[in-house]
């Protein structure tokens, strides 16, 4: 798993761009200002590798690819279409987002080492077109291609402070892009997308898609960065570019800070300030000092440069009394996965956990809801090679019910919730409000009304509460991302909407108002579970599917748990909760249904079953707590 995605980094951001701007005034030998422009020069392409792999959870080899798209493209249509320069860099650019998008759809589907060897070798094949005979009529094959001057009034822009500032400008606007996208709900998406493709793809979220936007908008921002290399180099050959340019993006984004966008800036000022530092010593000196300084950065500060810059900042405010606390993030999504220790009010001292309304106890009795079932199981089965985890369930669920399912480890809770919700194919019939779903996908099931948790709450650590919740809030994800990064009206009406649900969402399960812009990972692990309850509700639906709610959780958590529970089932949602702890399906269940080896043993009124000998045999003997 690859290291949290910040979401604070405007400022620091602008900050850094102002010193680049104003660093002429104090940088002023040529050599030096033309360090400083190849560090921008790959702090562009570094930043789109940050999205791709801190914010999107992917990798890619091919990075230095779309450099050589960008700036090729950009020069050939002015060499051989005359085209003016600056619709010779859009060209560049589109090209490059294009060739990304389409190779980026072959290969997401990878992991880690396909990825890998896949974008390998598609840097192969690419110098390959560039120096062969195939396009040589427009690449110049392993002749080259010279870049026509580009001029504004009697200035070059391919030297002196004229490429300077262009090059400034390319960089301001690849990470203004690169923010901008994260703040949108396509980069929100793909962050929950890089915790978790399941919860992702259950949210609505089209996986595959928000992936090859990710990759389209990296190759965009690499093939400006290629445009600028092509007017500092001048002239380009098939030695211009190589595979070892995208391992330095990698390099510098490691010592940067990934995920940060900000750090892949610094990274790369770093970086070739160091290799201008070391050049004048002898060749293999420096390239053994070189290559142990950034060695000792990476391991030492692991979380890069700008996470240790911002460390510094903070303690000195703190310091200076400004009352900025030094806030140690946690380790990562492993860490807000993990059950919490201490759960309970407190867990995060100075902070109320969710309201605890009363303890765990028996509620009053009440009418079951009778009518017509909103959910109806027919036979369902399921087989995991010679495991039959699911052997032939029926179960219906009436409208409006809270209904648990309990049972022992491994009877098939888990499974039976999966299929309900269109993640595990079965065999049998899942029926919603009287049509038939069994053959829908999961994101079809989700429009029809069935959301879910998981027993996990996998969310986005670096995103707020209530950035969480509003990705669960979207009906569809679907929509043209470049319209969203735009902010048109009909894209912020739509995130409007998102966010009204968001907090109608967070409102009905009582959560302190107090914590809804507290990060997801600072969150105990009681409120996690409540923003991912927050989060599968805020799609408006007719049945919730909760998976183990109170794992993990204390007694007071249990009872804030069943809370909002009760909150839900009188907004009208009907709740399927897998459930362990007895005193909390005595509370909040109308009815229940045991499942034992992947059978059901016996479904009834919640007071009938949990008064059953041979439930009590087989749930409480199993560990279920009364
Ligand atoms: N992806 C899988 N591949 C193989 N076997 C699986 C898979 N998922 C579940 N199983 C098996 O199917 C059975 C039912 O598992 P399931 O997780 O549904 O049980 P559960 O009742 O939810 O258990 P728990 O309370 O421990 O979560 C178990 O024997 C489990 O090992």
């Amino acid at each position: 798993m690859l290291t949290r995605a910040r979401d604070d980094v405007g400022r620091p951001a602008l900050l850094l761009l102002l010193l680049l701007a104003l660093a002429p005034l104090v940088v002023t030998g040529v050599s030096d200002q033309g360090i400083l422009v190849v560090a921008m020069i790959y702090a562009v392409g570094a930043v789109g590798l940050d999205v791709l792999t801190g914010y999107s959870g992917q990798f890619s080899f091919g990075q230095f690819v779309y450099f050589a798209i960008g700036a090729y493209v950009m020069a050939a249509v002015r060499v051989h279409a005359h085209w003016p320069w600056v619709p010779a860099i859009i060209a560049g650019v589109l090209a490059a987002a294009l060739v990304a998008a389409v190779i980026g759809s072959l290969f997401v589907r990878l992991r880690f080492f396909g990825s890998a060897v896949g974008t390998f070798f598609l840097g192969a094949v690419a110098v390959d077109l560039i120096s062969g005979s195939r396009l040589s009529h427009w690449t110049g094959g392993s002749n080259g291609l010279a870049v026509l001057p580009v001029t504004i009034g009697d200035h070059s822009l391919s030297e002196g402070d004229w490429l300077y500032y262009t090059v400034w400008i390319a960089l301001a606007l690849s990470v203004a892009l690169c923010l901008r996208y994260t703040k949108v709900r396509a980069g929100m998406a793909a962050r929950v997308v890089k915790e978790n493709e399941v919860v992702a793809a259950v949210l609505g979220v089209r996986v595959f898609r928000e992936k090859v936007r990710a990759q389209a908008l990296a190759g965009a921002v690499a093939g400006l960065g290629g445009c600028m290399l092509a007017l500092d180099v001048g002239y380009l050959s098939p030695d211009t570019f190589g595979i070892s340019q995208s391992i330095e993006l990698f390099a510098i984004v490691a010592v940067g800070g990934t995920g940060s966008i900000v750090g892949p800036v610094l990274g790369a000022v770093f970086f070739f300030s160091l290799v201008n530092g070391f050049a004048s010593t002898s060749a293999s000196a420096s390239q053994l000092l070189f290559s142990l300084v950034v060695l000792a950065v990476v391991v030492l500060f692991n979380r890069g440069l700008y996470d240790l810059v911002e460390q510094g900042v903070r303690k000195l405010l703190a310091l200076r009394g400004k009352g900025v606390p030094v806030a140690e993030p946690a380790a990562g999504p492993e860490a807000q996965a993990a059950p919490a220790a201490s759960s309970g009010p407190a867990a995060v001292a100075g902070h109320p956990a969710p309201a605890v309304r009363t303890e765990v106890r028996p509620r009053e009795a009440r009418p079951v809801p009778q009518g017509p079932p909103l959910l109806l199981l027919e036979d369902i089965g399921v087989d995991f090679g010679g495991v039959r985890a699911l052997g032939g369930v029926d179960l219906s669920v009436a409208r409006g019910e809270v209904h648990a399912i309990i049972g022992p480890n491994g009877a098939g809770k888990t499974t039976l919730l999966n299929c309900i919700s269109g993640i595990q194919p079965a065999t049998g019939r899942v029926v919603l409000d009287g049509d038939d779903v069994t053959a829908l996908p999961v994101s079809v099931r989700r429009a029809r009304g069935i959301s879910r948790t998981f027993q996990h709450p996998s969310l986005v650590a670096d995103l707020t509460a209530r950035q969480n919740v509003e990705v669960g809030a979207y009906a569809t994800h679907d929509g043209s991302v470049l319209l969203e990064m735009a902010g048109l009206p009909v894209t912020r009406k739509r995130d409007r909407v998102a966010r009204e649900r968001a907090l109608a969402a967070l409102e009905l399960l009582d959560f302190p108002k107090s914590r809804w812009d507290v990060h997801a990972g600072e969150l105990t692990m009681g409120e996690q579970k409540h923003i991912d309850i927050a989060r599968a509700l805020a799609n408006e639906p007719e049945l919730l599917l909760l998976d183990e709610p109170t794992a993990g959780l204390g007694e007071e958590e249990i009872g804030a748990v069943a809370g909002a529970i009760e909150g839900v089932r009188r907004a009208g949602v009907t709740v399927l909760v897998i459930a362990h702890h007895v005193g909390f399906v005595r509370r909040i269940a109308d009815r229940c249904t045991v499942l034992d080896f992947g059978r059901v043993l016996t479904s009834g009124t919640a007071a009938d079953v949990l008064t059953d000998d041979q439930v009590v045999d087989v749930f409480v003997g199993a560990g279920g707590k009364s």
